[in-house]
């Protein structure tokens, strides 16, 4: 079994350590998580997952190294690493916002195989979309590290060019779905409903909606067709939702979140 350092124990690197341990395809003892404040990696440490500071000695136990610290980090992580990195027993994984695989290879300063991947914060319960693209790497690693987000989610391999786009669209756009969630809490709550009741009904009716399209494979809209009934309730909500520029207020956040990620 492959050894996996996660160095960047944060929001996102302890979802993954999770993910992982949670997958049951990885032992607790095979998982180290860093970072400096170790006591907020308590959780973690209670499963069995190995935590500590020294980013040195989780690079030299494990086979794939993942850094997932913020991304004007990386190239210090990297410059502390690079000394224990060897191009034939490691596999490079970096989930860091706009940091491009040609600038991590020169960063390490010679070819190892490098993979940039773009998970959600679902990936601790293996619900995550997580674009991936590589340089440097050949089939086997490819299929190794899809495997592997594979468990915590769906992997899908992409264009590098695609990146920025994939950040805004999964990364981003579970905290726009969470904002929906709320918005329709709040809905539910001023036509009846305590918060709890309208949180589940909210929950779990994205939940429904999310699952028909993946298993049906149809589009919303066709999905949409069969709720709608002639002069009803869900027709009149929907317009004046549309009046009010849902969709176009969505695309448009969507857009200015790739402006600000372009930047
Ligand atoms: N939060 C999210 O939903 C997503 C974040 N990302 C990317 O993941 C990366 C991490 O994001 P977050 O987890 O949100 O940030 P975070 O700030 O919560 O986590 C980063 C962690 O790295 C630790 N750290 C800093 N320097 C370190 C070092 N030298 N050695 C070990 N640990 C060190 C920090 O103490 C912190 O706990 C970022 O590059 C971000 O762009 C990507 C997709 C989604
Ligand atoms: O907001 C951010 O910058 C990061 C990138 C993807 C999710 N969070």
């Amino acid at each position: 079994m492959n050894t996996i350092a996660i160095l960047g124990g944060g929001n996102l690197g302890s979802a993954i350590a999770q993910g992982l341990y949670k997958s049951k395809q990885y032992q607790a003892a095979n998982i180290f998580v860093t970072r400096n404040k170790i006591e907020r990696l308590a959780h973690l440490k209670t499963e069995g997952i190995q935590v500590g500071k020294d980013n040195n000695f989780a690079v030299q136990e494990a086979q794939i190294i993942i850094i997932a610290v913020k991304p004007y980090k990386v190239k210090d992580i990297i410059a502390e690493i690079r000394q224990d990195l060897d191009p034939k027993k490691h596999i490079l994984v970096s989930v860091a916002t706009g940091i491009t695989t040609s600038e991590i290879t020169q960063m390490v300063g010679f070819e190892l195989p490098i993979f940039r991947a773009m998970p959600n914060t679902a990936i601790e319960i293996q619900e995550s979309i997580t674009c991936i693209c590589s340089k440097h790497a050949n089939t086997t690693q490819k299929t190794q590290i899809s495997e592997l987000f594979n468990l915590l989610g769906i992997a899908v391999t992409i264009n590098e060019e695609l990146m920025e786009a994939a950040t805004v669209l999964g990364a981003c756009g579970i905290a726009y779905v969470f904002r929906f969630i709320r918005a329709m809490m709040q809905g539910g709550i001023e036509i009846g409903f305590d918060a709890i009741t309208a949180s589940t009904i909210a929950e779990q009716t994205v939940k429904g909606a999310a699952e028909l399209l993946l298993k049906g494979g149809k589009h919303p809209e066709e999905e949409i067709d069969k709720v709608t009934t002639p002069k009803g309730c869900t027709i009149s909500g929907l317009n004046e939702m549309e009046h009010r520029g849902f969709s176009s207020s969505l695309i448009k956040g969507i857009l200015n979140s790739y402006q600000k990620i372009e930047k």
